[in-house]
C-alpha cells in the first residue's frame, strides 16, 4: 500500500516543517487538497503555497481539485509538476479532455468519485487514466468518520480495471487509519490518503509505516 499524506491536517504555521517530516518518515506521495469555497465549503491553498510544498518536499505532489473550474486550476497548477492532478467527475462536463490536457503537461490524470457517484460512471474514462480517487468521506474537510461503502466500490472498480487499464491505481481519501487499511488492501485498494491519522500521531513515520501494508 503507497500512502500520501494530505497536509490539509499539517500545521500551517510549519508547512516545510511538516512535509520535510513526512517525506523522510517514508511516505509515497505527498497529497495536496485544493478547495475552492464554492465545490465544497472550504477554501485551502492556491499555488504560491503548493509552489513552497513543492520545495519542501522530496517525494511527489498528489493534488486534488475540489474546485467548481477544473480547467483554470489544472493550468495553475501545472508549472508546479505534481505527479498526480486529480478533479472531481461530478465537476467536469468534459473529462476526456481535461485528461488530454493534464497529460499533455506531462502529468499524470486522474478522477475522484465522491461516495455517491458509482464506478460505472467512468468506464470509458478509465483507459485513460493513471489513478481513480475514491472518497470515503464526503470532501471539504479532514477529521471525518470512514464512509464503508467505498470497500465494496473499491472491489467493484478493482474487477473493472483489473480488466480495462491495470496500471491504474485504486486511491481511497478520509476517514483512513490502522484500522481499516488491511480491509482496503484486500478490496484492491493500491494507494491511501490519510491526513488526521498521520499528523495527530506522536510518531509519524510510524504512522506512515503502519499504513503501508
Ligand atoms: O480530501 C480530503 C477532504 O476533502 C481529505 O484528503 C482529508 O484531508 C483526509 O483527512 P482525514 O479524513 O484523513 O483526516
Amino acid at each position: 500500500m503507497q500512502v500520501a499524506p494530505s497536509i490539509l491536517s499539517a500545521d500551517f504555521g510549519n508547512l516545510a516543517r511538516d512535509v520535510q517530516e513526512i517525506c523522510e518518515g517514508g511516505c509515497d506521495l505527498v497529497h495536496v487538497d485544493v478547495m475552492d469555497g464554492h465545490f465544497v465549503p472550504n477554501l485551502t491553498i492556491g499555488p504560491v503555497v503548493v509552489e513552497a510544498v513543492a520545495k519542501a518536499a522530496t517525494k511527489p505532489l498528489d493534488v486534488h481539485l475540489m474546485v467548481e473550474n477544473n480547467t483554470f486550476f489544472v493550468e495553475l497548477f501545472a508549472p508546479l509538476k505534481p505527479e498526480y492532478i486529480s478533479f472531481h467527475i461530478e465537476e467536469e462536463k468534459h473529462p476526456h479532455r481535461l485528461i488530454q490536457k493534464i497529460r499533455s503537461y506531462g502529468i499524470k490524470p486522474a478522477i475522484v468519485l465522491n461516495p455517491h457517484t458509482p464506478p460505472e460512471s467512468i468506464e470509458f474514462l478509465l483507459q485513460d487514466l493513471d489513478m481513480v480517487l475514491l472518497m470515503s468521506v464526503n470532501p471539504g474537510f479532514g477529521g471525518q468518520s470512514f464512509i464503508d461503502t467505498v470497500i465494496p466500490k473499491a472491489a467493484r472498480l478493482k474487477e473493472m480495471r483489473d480488466r480495462i487499464n491495470p496500471n491504474c491505481l485504486i486511491e481511497v481519501d478520509g476517514g483512513v487509519s490502522d484500522k481499516n487499511v488491511q480491509t482496503l488492501k484486500d478490496a484492491g485498494v493500491d494507494v491511501v490518503v490519510a491526513g488526521s491519522y498521520v499528523f495527530k500521531h506522536e510518531n509519524r513515520a510510524e504512522a506512515i509505516k503502519s499504513l503501508q501494508v
